[in-house]
């Protein structure tokens, strides 16, 4: 009885399928299939199949997914362990410098999890993203669970796995240097807002030269910064904080940054704020920005003028990157409109409480020139003097330079950098330039107190020339007020002569 149904079905089909594909609009044909043929039949799979799936996306950066963090990568970093144990088709790609290979699955390969007694399967697939706009086809990783198993897979597998997942791209993922590129009207969702290169910076805080004293309260400082996550959590206040660096060139603030960020182990986003057009895209660059991270706007005073306005300089930040280049002044429409109250926003408004363990640093020449409201505390809670290098800071060059920790000569040299303002940049160049030409140690401490000897004499003729300019000009005041006194003195006269006249 079977076999004849199913004959007879199967030479209705022969028959009306043709007919159906040849008259039926195919529009109309495909949105039938897809609103009500597929979801009777998914209905009917659910009856019969226990099985339950979550597709966790690779994202994209656009408005809609705006996030600090990452689930997908999360996902691959945990399943990495377990993808060297079963998969059999994987995907190596470099770890970090002498750690290997980081693995992960090739599309269509499965591997189980066991959880609390629980069996998991991971796919990575392809899956059409109805969730998005565009409803494209995306990468994911697809989780596979018994339906019996979801409140434990929602509670508790899914926490489990980001955790473990964030635990193991901290230990392994290589340090980054992020620079912002051009965000324009027509920036792609794809388009990425940073660009990175791996950060190798080799100074740390044993090697910056400046005030011991200083030194361990910056480094007590950062560490506090990073234990006391309660205490943030506690008081209600976001986790992150500001540090002003001030000083004249060459004093090591940029240096500085270095330090800290391998102090703490986090990245550097060095914003380049002439090319950023609006305080929006503040927010954009922002929100792009991971945990455990430091950002940077080097020379504030240059990138932001207080009326709006900005002015260029070649500014000698972190070795970044270089931005796309862009000019803001080539075209009246794309000139940057960032204001005073965008960057304020930007480092403690509702916004940058997004994430966590971030601190935020800016830079400058000219402390004096910034808006009390960009560094009050608060907003900067710490502000940095790097200042000119003196006893402190140049055993830190000798020992970087010469790999001495004392000399007889040390007591003069200290004396004299004691009197004269030289910036660790000279003091660093003076020592770099005597090891290129292979001198020894007492030559090439004889060879920087002649060069300090020089930089004092052009100081001293500096400051005479500037005392005997400031006197002459004294003197000038001085005369011509004595010429207006005298001249005010004859009117007056010539008027009670004239009354009297
Ligand atoms: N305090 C320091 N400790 C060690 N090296 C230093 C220090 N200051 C300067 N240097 C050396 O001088 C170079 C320039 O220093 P750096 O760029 O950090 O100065 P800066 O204060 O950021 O200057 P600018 O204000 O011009 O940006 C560094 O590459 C480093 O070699
Ligand atoms: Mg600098």
């Amino acid at each position: 009885m079977d076999s004849w149904w199913f004959a007879n079905f199967t030479t209705a089909w022969v028959i009306l399928a043709p007919l159906i594909a040849a008259y039926v609009p195919r529009r109309l044909l495909k949105s039938y299939f897809n609103h009500h043929v597929w979801r009777h039949a998914k209905s009917l799979v659910a009856l019969v199949d226990p099985y339950v799936t979550v597709d966790i996306f690779k994202r994209f950066v656009d408005d809609d997914s705006i996030s600090s963090s990452d689930a997908y990568a999360e996902v691959r970093a945990y399943l990495s362990a377990a993808c060297s144990r079963e998969a059999r088709a994987l995907r190596a790609e470099s770890a970090m410098e002498g750690k290997g290979f980081a693995l992960s699955l090739q599309l269509g390969q499965e591997v189980a999890d066991e959880f609390r007694g629980a069996v998991l399967w991971w796919s990575s697939a392809e899956s059409r993203d109805e969730a998005h706009q565009w409803q494209m086809t995306r990468r994911c990783y697809r989780l596979t669970f018994h339906r019996r198993h979801r409140r434990l897979v929602v509670d508790e597998y899914l926490p489990h796995v980001r955790i473990k997942g964030k635990e193991a791209l901290d230990r392994d993922r290589r340090r980054r240097l992020y620079t912002n590129n051009i965000i324009t009207d027509y920036t792609y969702q794809d388009d990425r807002v940073w660009n990175h290169i791996d950060f190798k910076h080799p100074t740390t805080f044993d090697t910056l030269a400046m005030d011991a004293a200083k030194k361990q309260e910056i480094i007590g400082d950062l560490d506090a910064f990073r234990n006391n996550k309660e205490f943030y959590a506690r008081t209600g206040r976001p986790w992150k904080r500001g540090y002003l660096l001030y000083g004249p060139p060459g004093t090591g603030k940029s240096t500085m940054i270095a330090a800290m960020a391998n102090h703490l182990g986090y990245d550097v986003y060095d914003i380049e704020l002439t090319v950023v057009r609006h305080n929006h895209d503040l927010r954009k660059l922002l929100v792009e920005t991971t945990d455990k991270s430091i950002i940077v706007i080097e020379d504030i005073d240059c990138s932001l003028d207080l009326t709006g306005e900005r002015r260029k300089k070649q500014t000698g930040s972190l070795s970044s990157p270089p931005p796309v280049s862009y000019d803001p002044d080539d075209d009246g429409r794309k000139r940057s409109k960032v204001t005073l109250s965008g960057v304020l926003n930007f480092i403690d408004g509702i916004w940058s409480a997004c994430g966590g363990e971030r601190i935020v640093i800016f830079t400058t020449n000219h402390v004096d020139k910034l808006d009390q409201a960009l560094v009050r505390r608060g907003r900067m809670d710490f502000h940095i003097e790097m200042s000119y290098c003196r006893f402190d800071g140049f055993r830190t060059l000798a020992k970087n330079y010469l790999g001495i920790d004392d000399h007889p000569l040390f007591q003069s040299i200290g004396e004299m950098l004691a009197e004269v303002d030289v910036a660790p940049v000279d003091v660093a160049e003076c020592l770099m330039t005597s090891t290129r030409a292979g001198r020894g140690v007492d030559s090439s401490l004889e060879y920087l107190i002649e060069e300090v000897k020089k930089i004092k004499a052009k100081a001293d003729a500096e400051a005479a020339a500037k005392a005997e300019a400031d006197a002459k000009a004294k003197a000038e005041e001085d005369e011509s007020e004595e010429d207006e006194e005298e001249g005010e003195k004859e009117i007056n006269e010539s008027e009670e002569t004239g009354v009297e006249d």
